[in-house]
């Protein structure tokens, strides 16, 4: 679903005017398949996040390419509000202007303002690959998001609001609060909505609960597995830490110097086969 072909991306290295580059990522190989979680974990300055961000169509590769479905992520219309992200610094994540129903609100707004060349993807070639069952579906969703704000806008933002702060543990009273009302879990929580409310198929999560206290991070990693089969989608779950991506993801990605160094299963994770992989697992997990 989500592939990365033959990656590779370096950038300058010492100032603007520097002819030296840094080789981060090496003709990195890869696919997120639909509805799993996969972690890509590997030592700090390994290449995780720029990866993360090359994933997210935030940045583009040198060489090889990304795809959504077949198509490259650089494209726009391929990646909005199929594939979304939840970064670490949940503070700085949140506009601190916005109020909590604004954040979320956001990505379904600039869904919407996409209009016309979203729907040219959506009922596009993809309909006959995904069968009619679905385009209805689709159509039906479309319909009843169109009658929802015709009838009363500002009420149905409200209702969908509620509805994602209840999915992610918080009560309506939080609509009308800003950023810096927030708790660290809090704040990622809502992050969290707002990274689902334009129910995409796939999530980059970039270290997303390591700022987090311990006893916060497993209520978070649980809120996430619950919605990931929930909404039935996939996650690209980038972390340092080992136990946490071993808590929530089907396969791990070992990445190394810009590599993958190994893929795994993780009830295979016994088994690994690759000296970096043992010696990660064995700083970090007691089996
Ligand atoms: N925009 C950039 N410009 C220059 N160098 C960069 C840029 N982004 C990343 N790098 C370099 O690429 C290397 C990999 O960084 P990256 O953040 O991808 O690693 P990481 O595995 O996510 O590390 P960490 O776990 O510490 O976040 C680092 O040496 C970093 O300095």
């Amino acid at each position: 679903m989500l592939t990365v072909e033959q990656v590779e991306k370096s950038y300058v290295q010492g100032g603007m005017f520097s002819k030296q580059r840094q080789q981060v990522l090496k003709k990195v190989t890869l696919e997120c398949r639909p509805g799993e979680c996969l972690g890509i974990v590997g030592e700090s300055g390994s290449g995780k996040s720029t990866l993360g961000r090359l994933m997210l169509g935030l940045e583009r590769p040198d060489q090889g390419i990304v795809r959504f479905g077949g198509r490259d992520v650089m494209d726009r219309r391929v990646r909005m509000g199929r594939i979304s992200a939840v970064f670490q610094n949940y503070t700085s994540s949140m506009n601190p202007f916005l109020t909590v129903q604004d954040a979320i609100m956001e990505p379904m707004k600039a869904q919407r303002k996409a209009g016309p060349g979203q729907q040219m993807i959506e009922h596009g070639p993809q309909k006959t690959e995904r069968g009619q069952l679905k385009s209805v579906k689709e159509r039906h969703r479309l319909e009843q998001r169109n009658h929802e704000s015709v009838l009363s806008p500002q009420k149905a933002a409200a209702a969908k609001v509620d509805m994602l702060l209840a999915q992610v543990g918080l009560d309506p009273s939080y609509r009308l609060k800003y950023a810096h009302e927030l708790s660290g879990g809090e704040a990622q929580r809502i992050c969290i909505a707002r990274a689902i409310s334009t129910e995409p198929k796939c999530i980059v999560l970039d270290e997303a609960v390591s700022s987090l206290d311990v006893s916060v991070q497993i209520q978070v990693l649980q809120l996430l597995k619950t919605l990931k089969s929930l909404y039935k989608m996939s996650f690209v779950f980038i972390t340092h830490d080992i136990q946490a991506a071993a808590y929530i993801c089907d396969r791990f990605v070992f990445f190394r110097e810009g590599r993958v160094e190994e893929t795994i299963a993780v009830e295979q994770l016994k088994h690994v086969q690759s000296d970096y992989a043992r010696k990660l697992l064995k700083h970090q997990i007691s089996f």
